[in-house]
């Protein structure tokens, strides 16, 4: 699939990592490095502005490296990059370390991945097909 870009950061474009990596590594780019103390978020540019072709989504994920190393995650993940979004892609980061987390210019804060959607209408009806689980849910199942 190609999408079109406009790259305005100075860094080369979100890439694999490996021959079937799913997410594509995306870049910080920054005039200054941003220093997120502990539960502090920052929304990081990327410069870059996308155009995902309708049917499409982009989901803006979490590296678990950062996660597992400096406690970095995504308030909002995973983020939802839509088909019609012509603005800069932003990359909403939080640190959920008890320690200062600085980003820099340049480091690859998130990943990218890229996934088709159904886009639905409502049926409103008045009742539903019985199943086995009914309601049921919220760690009901193996409940004796
Ligand atoms: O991590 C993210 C999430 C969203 N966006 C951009 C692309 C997306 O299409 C747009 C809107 O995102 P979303 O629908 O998640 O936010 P909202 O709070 O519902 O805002 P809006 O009312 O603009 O839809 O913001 C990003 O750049 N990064
Ligand atoms: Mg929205």
């Amino acid at each position: 699939m190609q999408i079109p870009v406009i790259n305005t950061s100075h860094h080369p474009l979100p890439e694999y990592q490996t021959a079937h990596a799913a997410g594509m590594d995306v870049r910080a780019n920054l005039t200054a490095p941003i220093t997120l103390k502990p539960l502090q978020r920052a929304l990081v540019p990327t410069g870059l502005f996308l155009e995902i072709p309708v049917g499409y989504e982009m989901q803006v994920r979490p590296r678990s490296g950062l996660a597992y190393k400096h406690g970095i995650g995504l308030v909002n993940s995973p983020g939802t990059i839509d088909a019609d979004y012509r603005g800069e892609l932003k990359v909403l980061l939080v640190n959920l370390s008890d320690q200062e987390f600085v980003v820099q210019d340049g480091e690859r804060i998130a990943q990218l991945v890229v996934a088709r959607h159904e886009t639905v209408q409502w049926q409103a009806v008045e009742t539903l097909t019985e199943t086995a689980r009914g309601a049921g849910g919220y760690g009901s199942t193996g409940v004796h």
